[in-house]
């Protein structure tokens, strides 16, 4: 049975948070000048993260896309996703309930890491084991 997402947490909650975490990067002065050098339009932007968010947590299966691809060109490693989950966790747990902050976190830690794992490995940095 797949459990069900916590209270609170709905679609409304959802874009509420990838709008207020997205604020957040783009002031930031690490990872802000990255987004800026690649998005030039953000509307289209925060839909497809409030898709991608949408599909993560709630399972609607609105977003179909290959994050893995589109990380890898870009000059990003450990530093960056540590200070972009540093940033995630701390919008998450401003904005949402507690359960449903907690929810989102666990799941872009794995996500995190995966991406993370798989920009070093198309580098060439880490072996790549079957
Ligand atoms: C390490 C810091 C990160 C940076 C600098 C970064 C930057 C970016 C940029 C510039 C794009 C747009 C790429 C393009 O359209 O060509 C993007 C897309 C995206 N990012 Fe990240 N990202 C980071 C970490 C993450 C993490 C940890 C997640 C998930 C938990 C994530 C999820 C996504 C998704 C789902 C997309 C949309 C891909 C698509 O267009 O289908 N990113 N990111």
């Amino acid at each position: 049975m797949i459990p069900q997402p916590p209270a609170g947490l709905d679609e409304a909650m959802i874009e509420t948070l990838v709008h207020g975490f997205y604020a957040r990067i783009r002031a930031d002065a690490v990872l802000g000048p990255i987004f800026a050098a690649h998005i030039r339009d953000w509307a289209p932007h925060l839909r497809q993260m409030t898709a991608f968010w949408s599909s993560v947590a709630l399972t609607s299966g609105r977003y179909q896309g290959n994050p893995m691809q589109k990380h890898q060109p870009l000059p990003i490693g450990p530093a960056h996703f540590a200070h972009w989950l540093m940033i995630f966790e701390a919008t998450a747990r401003d904005l949402c309930p507690p359960a449903a902050a907690e929810h989102l976190i666990l799941r872009a830690r794995r996500i995190a890491a995966s991406l993370e794992h798989g920009v070093a490995a198309a580098r060439g940095e880490l072996p790549r084991v079957a």
